[in-house]
């Protein structure tokens, strides 16, 4: 479904220039959930909003489905839009009319688009768990009844690929675990690839698959050991913590290049050089021999 390599985005301004992706390789399969984690900067939003459509890529490559979005021009990117992406944001409901009910938010869009199908509609908030309330107007739900509603929104056009910032950003515990279960069943029973990047490491604990992003590039994989492990409410505050339920893997791209995490590097105080050996199994980084390190 997504496949980038060696994706770049530079942000111009005046006379600043940040380079928020440096070079990013990802892929995510056809039908996959999967979560993006890192640190606040690190380039999560930005990949994201390439993604959608919503930010141009400076270099490198990016497709999405058929759609290779370095070359799509402007018209097709307004019809890959509104074609193939859903998006959710952590507010979205902010973006919901509080005096319409919920059935009306949802069928707002497809109004919009010209065509609205009331019976796929009321499906919709079935979905995400709102069958009994779907005539009551906004402001009488909850935030978290909100945001499912909101996540109901992003599927009116069908979308082939869900991307969610901060899904749960705003709600608590009990409704993040309801949201990533809702997800869950919309993943399964229409297939919906979903990407869901994340500061909660418990929400994304919750997923097979979990790519972590330092400095704008792909560093670490977190593969789920036992992927028919149903998941339990854990707690993940730190990557160690991913780890009780996930494999992590140093992610390696095609040219052989890996990230070396900065606390590794100031440990043994290796700055722009190292030495590195093969002893048949292992490979080693040493500070610079020659250099006495
Ligand atoms: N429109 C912009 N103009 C200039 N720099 C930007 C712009 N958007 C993002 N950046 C910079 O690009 C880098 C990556 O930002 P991004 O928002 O993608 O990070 P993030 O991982 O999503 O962070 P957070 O978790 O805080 O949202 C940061 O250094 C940020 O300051």
């Amino acid at each position: 479904m997504i496949s980038c390599e060696g994706l770049v985005k530079i942000y111009k301004s005046d006379d600043l220039e940040v380079v928020a992706l440096q070079g990013l390789n990802l892929r995510v399969e056809d039908g996959e959930l999967m979560a993006i984690i890192g640190n606040s900067g690190s380039g999560k939003s930005t990949l994201l909003n390439i993604l959608g459509g919503l930010d141009r890529p400076s270099a490198g490559s990016v497709q999405v489905g058929p759609w290779d979005l370095l070359k799509i021009s402007e018209d097709e990117l307004v019809k890959y839009k509104r074609e193939t992406v859903g998006f959710i944001w952590q507010n979205n409901a902010r973006n919901l009319l509080p005096y319409l009910t919920a059935l009306e938010n949802v069928e707002m869009p497809m109004m919009l688009s010209g065509k609205v199908d009331r019976a796929y509609a009321k499906q919709l908030l079935e979905w995400v768990g709102l069958k009994e309330r779907m005539h009551n107007k906004l402001h009488q739900l909850s935030g978290g009844e909100q945001q499912r509603v909101a996540i109901a929104i992003s599927l009116c056009n069908r979308p082939k690929l869900l991307l969610a910032d901060e899904p749960t950003g705003s709600v608590d515990t009990a409704t993040s675990d309801l949201i990533m279960g809702i997800f869950r069943k919309l993943n399964k029973e229409i297939g919906v690839t979903i990407v869901i990047v994340t500061h909660d490491l418990t929400l994304a604990g919750k997923v097979d698959r979990v790519v972590a992003i330092r400095d704008g590039l792909t560093s670490t994989e977190f593969l789920k050991r036992n992927p028919n492990m149903i998941p339990g409410g854990g707690e993940q505050q730190d990557e160690k913590g991913l780890q009780a339920v996930h494999e992590a893997y140093v992610v390696v791209d095609r040219v052989g290049r890996l990230q070396v995490p900065k606390e590794y590097l100031s440990a043994l105080n290796i700055k722009d050089k190292a030495s590195m050996e093969f002893d048949g199994e292992r490979i080693i980084i040493t500070p610079p021999k020659s250099l006495g390190g």
